[in-house]
């Protein structure tokens, strides 16, 4: 479902950040992506959103190569992925129940069809206390909560998280973690970006290791 060949990315004049990437994401697999600070996960996620452009080579992404579409295509393409950025980007002015629920709101679904779904899967992130806050008054791990909720709810097909455990202890990790697994059960792809060894030692899943631009992968 997705797929590079030999991409390289820079950013302006700088030095290459990623190098001759080939690898791809199977449907339905479950991968953790790895390496030091700096080393480019984030940026490699981000070609995969389609949030840059890759300096060379090819992305394919759910089949389609992302140079030749544009406009609605590209925003159909990004709607079947979900995404837990580090910094969260909640909706300041929405709770944090109306945060959960805008991917099927977008969706065009009705509240009624999704309520009862939502609710629950707040109560699971441990927000069910706290779903009709806005997120200015969530702490760090509540605000991470309610971002990874946010991704879950409408089952997308890939879903990418950037250190989605950062700013939670290690028991709710491990909970977080449990979630992800599960929707992976369900039939998604999970590409989680951490540096957090621990976890990472809870699953015998593939490893993506980034280093000097070079991608390495243990299966
Ligand atoms: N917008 C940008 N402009 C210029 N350089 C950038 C930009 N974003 C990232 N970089 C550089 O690209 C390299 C890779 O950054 P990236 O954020 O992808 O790494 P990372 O592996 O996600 O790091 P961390 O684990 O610290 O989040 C770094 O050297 C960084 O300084």
């Amino acid at each position: 479902m997705v797929r590079f060949d030999n991409v390289g990315l820079r950013y302006g004049m700088g030095p290459e950040v990623l190098r001759d990437l080939t690898f791809s994401i199977e449907p339905r697999s479950f991968q953790f992506l790895t390496g030091p600070s700096g080393a480019g996960k984030t940026t490699l996620l981000r070609l995969v959103l389609l949030a840059l452009k890759p300096t060379r080579g090819l992305i394919t992404l759910f089949g389609e190569d992302v140079s030749q579409i544009g406009g609605d295509a590209l925003t159909a393409l990004r709607r079947r992925m979900g995404v837990v950025f580090q910094d969260f980007r909640l909706l300041d002015h929405l709770t944090t129940y109306e945060n959960v629920a805008l991917p099927l709101r977008v969706q065009g679904r009705e509240e009624v069809s999704y309520r009862a779904e939502v609710v629950e899967l707040l109560r699971w992130v441990g927000l069910g206390e706290r779903m009709h806050v806005l997120p200015p008054v969530l702490s760090g791990g509540e605000k991470q909560r309610a971002a990874i909720a946010r991704a879950l709810i409408a089952r997308p097909e890939l879903l990418l998280a950037d250190e989605p455990t950062g700013n939670v202890d290690p028991s709710l990790a491990k909970r977080l973690l449990r979630l992800f697994i599960e929707l992976n059960r369900l039939g998604t792809s999970v590409i989680i970006a951490t540096h957090d060894l621990a976890l990472m030692d809870q699953v015998d899943a593939r490893r993506l290791v980034l280093g000097e631009g070079r991608l390495h992968i243990y299966e």
